[in-house]
């Protein structure tokens, strides 16, 4: 296949790159209280609000010269132009020559987006209508199992993608949920993972959503075919599976080999990625969970942050500066991860999702062209809620050696208000964000009378970079919009380093082993393995102790 591609500079030989790195000398030498100190309106100058977002990036090690060559690099990378080549639908994608296009999942139905000269806007509400329709049905009790029950429990089925997003945002819009209807998760392909989700399921009041974009991942269709056994067991009819299964894929044939009525299944497009489908019908269970009205708001949240990114001039540009910061941090000033840490109980699946749309999407070493990118790329993406995250790993990041960059995500309202807890929530956000940025001198510990044994280990060194995303409360629009937010800014930084943030050949080679290795296993008569020592020790030992457990 060609790939196309216009020859690009190398990023290193930029003279935008070169300022930058002559910049950060300077800078890497200044510190958060000193940057503060010289400028009474940082805060004010190092913030903006989009999309029911404010983003507070004052503690971000930078001043406004650093900015202006962030940006000055943005446009020198072609980010607006290559963020107009998606939104227009071009082959983006070069590696698997596709359009990427997640944003038309959110466009109103007045757009119009061609791809192959057909209008995709008018294919993705169609599909969303009859999301609607069957969520409607389910909801509202006049979809029934096989022996006539309302459906009370659902079963995602599904892995990366089809399964990261739509759990992340039902644990997130928890509190829009209907709670009469019972949402589980299976992705894992370790059976554990199935039985533990079904143990206490009636099988005549459960739903099963098998969701896979391509209808051919092997844990996905492991687990559905479980799902099938499991279901025609207990109803005793293979009929069943018509009221007890419904698919969201790409892939109309493989849906219909496994056993699905096409009718009963939800399509989408090779121009969404795994990764940024969360929004298309992969995001079914989720509509299934809040309802039609509430995932329309989601999107317009999407929608909202999408106008943003398309439209603000780049220095108001919140997924750019967004962008840019990481960019700074990773390639100036040596921060090795980004610490996703959000001070809401709803999001604790948010940092896992994150991470497939971070590392998926920009975990490579090669630029669109194949050549070396030469400098690192996506940083390790990691997190937990807080506070619980403050009385473990904090501790190496406001002293440890390593380098982290973190992303505080706050909300002013809680949807479960009790006493001063929301108060006391806060207050270690706003604490976190503190302390990492100012640390603790030892100048400061020896007035406090600390005994000088232990000044060395109280001290906090502080600068510690890090940003605040503050929303009035966590809802389907304030969730679309954070989400679009990440998507753009990996998107943003993807450019800057010229690679293709849309393809993800890296998960490929274990696949293949694992498929050759599984038929070893399966026939354990193989006379001779052919794989590394090691690799055959650890079969051979495998092959003998498996089965002999209690
Ligand atoms: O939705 P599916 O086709 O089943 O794919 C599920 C996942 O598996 C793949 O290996 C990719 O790495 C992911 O990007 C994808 O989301």
């Amino acid at each position: 296949m060609v790939i196309r591609t216009t020859k690009t500079v190398r990023l290193i030989a930029r003279p935008e790159w070169k300022a930058l790195q002559r910049h950060a000398a300077t800078m890497r030498r200044r510190h958060l209280r000193e940057l503060f100190a010289a400028d009474a309106n940082r805060a004010e100058r190092f913030s903006l609000e989009a999309a029911g977002l404010y983003f507070d990036h004052a503690k971000q090690r930078v001043d406004a010269q650093t900015l202006k060559l962030l940006l000055r690099l943005a446009d020198a990378c072609g980010v607006r132009e290559r963020g107009e080549a998606m939104f227009r639908g071009e082959r983006i994608n070069t590696t698997e020559d596709r359009a990427v296009l997640h944003v038309a999942l959110r466009a109103p139905k007045r757009e119009r987006i061609v791809v192959d000269g057909h209008d995709v806007v008018a294919d993705v509400h169609a599909v969303l209508d009859r999301m609607a329709a069957f969520c409607e049905r389910v909801r509202g009790g006049d979809w029934k199992g096989h022996r006539g029950d309302r459906i009370r429990h659902v079963v995602n089925i599904g892995i990366g993608g089809s399964d990261l997003g739509p759990v992340m945002a039902y644990e997130a819009l928890r509190a829009y949920g209907d709670r009469a209807l019972d949402l589980r998760f299976v992705s894992n392909v370790d059976g554990t993972d199935f039985a533990e989700a079904t143990r206490d399921l009636d099988p005549a009041r459960t739903l099963f959503v098998v969701c896979s974009k391509t209808f051919t991942t092997q844990e996905t269709l492991a687990n559905a075919h479980a799902a099938r056994r499991w279901c025609v067991a207990a109803l005793g009819d293979e009929a069943a599976v018509a009221r007890h299964f419904v698919a969201v894929s790409t892939n109309a044939a493989e849906v219909a080999k496994f056993g699905i009525d096409t009718a009963n299944m939800f399509g989408f497009w090779d121009w969404v990625g795994g990764r940024y489908s969360m929004d298309s019908a992969i995001g079914l269970s989720t509509m299934l969970a809040i309802g039609p009205a509430h995932f329309r708001d989601m999107l317009a949240g999407f929608r909202a942050m999408d106008e943003h990114f398309r439209k603000a001039p780049f220095e108001r540009n919140l997924p750019v500066l967004h962008a840019l910061l990481g960019i700074w941090n990773t390639n100036f000033l040596g921060v090795e991860s980004v610490a996703v840490l959000p001070y809401e109980q709803y999001l604790k699946r948010f940092p896992a999702y994150l991470q497939q749309l971070a590392m998926e999407s920009n975990g490579k070493r090669v630029t669109r062209a194949g050549a070396r990118v030469g400098v690192d790329t996506c940083p390790i993406v990691w997190g937990e809620p807080g506070t619980n995250g403050q009385h473990s790993f904090y501790q190496l990041i406001h002293q440890g050696t390593r380098r982290i960059a973190c992303d505080f995500i706050g909300f002013c309202e809680s949807a479960n208000p009790l006493g001063d807890q929301h108060d006391l929530l806060m207050a270690n956000l706003f604490a976190q964000g503190e302390a990492l940025a100012f640390g603790k001198t030892a100048t400061e510990l020896r007035a406090e009378g600390v005994p000088a044994a232990l000044v060395a280990h109280k001290t906090f060194e502080g600068n510690r970079p890090n940003s605040t995303i503050l929303a009035a409360r966590l809802d389907p629009r304030t969730l679309g919009a954070l989400v679009a937010l990440y998507e753009h800014s990996v998107f943003v930084q993807g450019v800057i380093w010229d690679i293709d943030s849309f393809d993800q050949w890296g998960v490929e080679l274990g696949k293949v082993l694992a498929r050759r290795i599984g038929t070893e296993l399966a026939a354990p008569k193989t006379p001779r393995l052919a794989h590394d020592g090691s690799t055959n020790a650890l079969i051979r030992r495998y092959r003998k102790l498996r089965g002999s457990a209690p």
